[in-house]
């Protein structure tokens, strides 16, 4: 069997015109533009890509994007201070504080000085416990783009096994919550699982968020199941840069129904949610009815 590819990056296409359009009305009807603002502490090169692509796709959809970028020494005192002022401007709907903070940073009180309704990450505890009770919140953009591409592909999720590889807040415990909101019967994997490769092949449903190349192997994957993979890995091979995934693709795809590649998978899809909560955001902050198949 040769899986089907899931393009990731053809459905942030979509999802961003839809977010385009809904901006575009935004604008016309009640003369309102959707702002985020993104905060970069310290010189990371990873993240200062992600960051500058964020910042041209918020423009691309007709959105404000705000840049703050702070030396690496900043202290807590003064990023405390820029999130109060972003929660307290108007034209700011969401904010996204880039992580991983430098050490001397305290991550969950930035984040949770956030005004949850900004919140766009969805990390901030409130946000997080309305998904843990299944109320409207905030959702994280990573775990939000992989239902988007799992619902499109499968239609109802009911009733399949799921099995997450990886319990970070960030990823991974977010997905297993809204696998299990879809009635998804849901395991979540993670460096102490005895013998991984036999969960992982119960799973009609793999996703995999462990931050290593290429650990899940064609072997570990159910004939047929859909694999998704979070996994941004950038690692040096006969001498050339590449970026890979957590799966390893060609072995995974030769036993697959369907998968997602990286680059053009799970990655473009993150971004695409992010410009989508930045809506959702926008259009609550001011009692406007939101825009439908953009939240979870
Ligand atoms: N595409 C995108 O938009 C995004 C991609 N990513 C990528 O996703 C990956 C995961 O990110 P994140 O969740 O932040 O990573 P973390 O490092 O926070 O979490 C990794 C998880 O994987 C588990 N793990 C590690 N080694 C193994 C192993 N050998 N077997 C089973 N489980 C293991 C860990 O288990 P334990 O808890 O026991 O230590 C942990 O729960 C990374 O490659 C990251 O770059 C992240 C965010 C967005
Ligand atoms: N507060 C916060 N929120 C995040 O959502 C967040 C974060 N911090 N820190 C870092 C991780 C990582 N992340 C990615 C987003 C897009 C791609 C992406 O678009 N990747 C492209 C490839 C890009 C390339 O070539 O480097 C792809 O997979 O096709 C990757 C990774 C968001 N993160």
């Amino acid at each position: 069997m040769t899986a089907a590819i899931i393009d990731g990056k053809a459905f942030a296409a979509k999802v961003r015109a839809e977010v385009a359009g809904h901006v575009a009305r935004l604008k016309e009807e009640h003369g309102l533009q959707p702002g985020l603002a993104v905060v970069l502490v310290g010189e990371d090169p990873a993240s200062q890509v992600y960051v500058s692509s964020k910042g041209k796709q918020t423009v691309e959809v007709g959105m404000a994007s705000i840049e703050h970028k702070l030396p690496a020494d900043t202290s807590e005192a003064v990023l405390l201070d820029l999130i109060g002022k972003l929660n307290a401007d108007p034209k700011i709907h969401g904010i996204l504080v880039q992580l991983p903070l430098p050490a001397h940073l305290n991550s969950e009180l930035v984040i949770n000085t956030i005004d949850p309704a900004k919140d766009v990450d969805g990390f901030h505890i409130s946000n997080v416990g309305l998904l843990g009770t299944g109320q409207k919140s905030m959702v994280p953009c990573t775990p939000l783009g992989c239902l988007m591409m799992l619902r499109d592909h499968h239609g109802k999720l009911a009733g399949m096994n799921a099995v997450v590889v990886g319990r970070s807040n960030i990823v991974g415990k977010p997905m297993a919550q809204l696998l299990l909101g879809d009635s998804c019967t849901v395991t979540i994997a993670h460096s102490r699982t005895k013998d991984l490769a036999a969960v992982c092949r119960g799973a009609d449903i793999l996703v995999a968020a462990v931050g290593r190349p290429e650990m899940i192997t064609g072997d570990m994957v159910k004939p047929g199941a859909t694999v998704i993979d979070v996994g941004i890995n950038r690692i040096e091979r006969e001498g050339k840069a590449k970026l890979v995934g957590d799966v390893h693709f060609e072995s995974a795809a030769a036993v697959a129904g369907a998968i997602t590649p990286v680059p053009g998978g799970v990655g473009p899809m993150t971004i695409a949610c992010l410009l989508a909560n930045t809506l959702t955001a926008c259009c609550r902050a001011h009692g406007l009815p939101e825009p439908a198949g953009l939240t979870a």
